[in-house]
């Protein structure tokens, strides 16, 4: 009986060395950084990415009512551990060390609005975020998730420039919403499980600049020019579905907090070095002759590690890929105005 308990114990004290190597050894140490992180987006990310056995410190930041996110997430018996900072003051302690930020502060819209609406809010806050990145955690990875995304991006790479430290690489507006609309919505006119499907979205993230390549969507099917329409709008009107279904309350929340954690994960693994990560993002791109466009692309140790082509083309989607440019173009040169006034 003695024996079978040394030999319990021994193979008890095995596992246990084993899991202090995965915490300490082959699984780096990474903190991310929420910003925004007591809001509707920012509560369900911060729990979504407490649950990431990738995380291994996840700092919690707003202007209100974080202490009380940061206790109760914190309570989640997961590998990381979470701190709450609240203000501008502690907004320093937030940011320092991080490896990811990611931000979803701002006003969301409400029906009736346009993304580019909350431009004259958001882009000041997401202004002032972007420069004490650049001060605190020059090398981060950063996720905007802040809308109209498609001038928050230019923004944040014109305040980077601005402080010397810009790394097209390292910039990323999160797109992955479409994406996760796309493949819903798809997987339901095709009738394939929706586990399975795949689809590109291109352009930006506003009305007509998300442009779903359906074309390209796997499992295959065999959808009528007219579903392909219908499909293509739907994706395209998601937010602002949401927006009205919510009647006043707000802008999608669960279902971005999803995205968002889906492609901070994604960010962590290429960090990480695993191979072959690819995600659709709105990036620093050469892909079309406009400077950000959202396009596949494949993550490493550095961020962006190549922009994917686009690929064939349908000609409904080369149409939608013309109509796009002058509003993505006006939104980018928005965003870069701001930033240099
Ligand atoms: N990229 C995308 O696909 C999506 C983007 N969004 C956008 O995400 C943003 C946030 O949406 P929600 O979470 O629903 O809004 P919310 O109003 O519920 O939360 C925003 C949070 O930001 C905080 N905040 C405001 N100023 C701040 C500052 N200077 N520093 C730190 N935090 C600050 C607020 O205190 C609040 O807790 C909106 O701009 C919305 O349009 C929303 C859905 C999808
Ligand atoms: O529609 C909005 O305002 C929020 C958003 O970006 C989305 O849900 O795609």
């Amino acid at each position: 009986m003695f024996r079978s308990m040394l030999v319990r114990s021994s193979a008890s004290a095995k596992q246990s060395l084993l899991r202090r190597n995965f915490s300490t050894g082959s699984v780096p140490e990474r903190k991310v950084a929420i910003l925004g992180a007591a809001g509707g987006i920012g509560q369900p990310l911060a729990l979504l990415m407490k649950l990431n056995p990738l995380v291994s410190s996840l700092s919690l930041y707003d202007i209100a009512n974080t202490p009380g996110v940061a206790a109760d997430v914190g309570h989640i018996n997961t590998r990381s551990q979470v701190v709450g900072y609240m203000g501008d003051d502690n907004l320093a302690k937030a940011l320092e060390g991080a490896d990811l930020v990611i931000i979803p502060a701002g006003v969301p819209r409400k029906p009736g609005m346009t993304r580019d609406d909350l431009f004259n809010i958001n882009a000041g806050i997401v202004k002032n975020l972007c420069s004490a990145i650049a001060k605190y955690c020059p090398h981060a990875l950063v996720n905007m998730i802040s809308n109209p995304v498609n001038s928050t991006v230019p923004i944040a790479a014109e305040i980077f420039k601005k402080a010397g430290m810009y790394d097209e690489k390292k910039l990323f507006g999160v797109t992955t919403l479409d994406v996760v609309r796309a493949k819903t919505f798809y997987a339901g006119k095709a009738n394939v499980p929706v586990a399975e499907v795949n689809v590109p979205v291109i352009g930006g993230h506003a009305g007509v600049t998300i442009l779903p390549l359906f074309s390209q969507a796997t499992p295959q099917a065999n959808l009528s020019g007219d579903v392909l329409t219908a499909l293509t709008k739907r994706t395209q009107d998601g937010g602002t579905e949401v927006v009205e279904a919510k009647a006043g309350k707000g802008s999608a929340t669960l279902s971005m907090a999803y995205a968002g954690a889906l492609f901070a994960d994604a960010c962590l693994k290429g960090l990480n070095g695993v191979p072959d990560v690819v995600e659709c993002s709105y990036v620093q791109s050469t892909v079309t002759e406009l400077p950000f466009f959202a396009s596949k692309v494949r993550l490493g140790k550095n961020g962006v590690e190549e922009v994917l082509d686009l690929g064939p083309l349908s000609d409904f989607e080369k149409e939608g890929l013309e109509a796009l440019k002058p509003e993505l173009k006006s939104s980018i040169e928005k965003g870069v105005k701001f930033a240099n006034q």
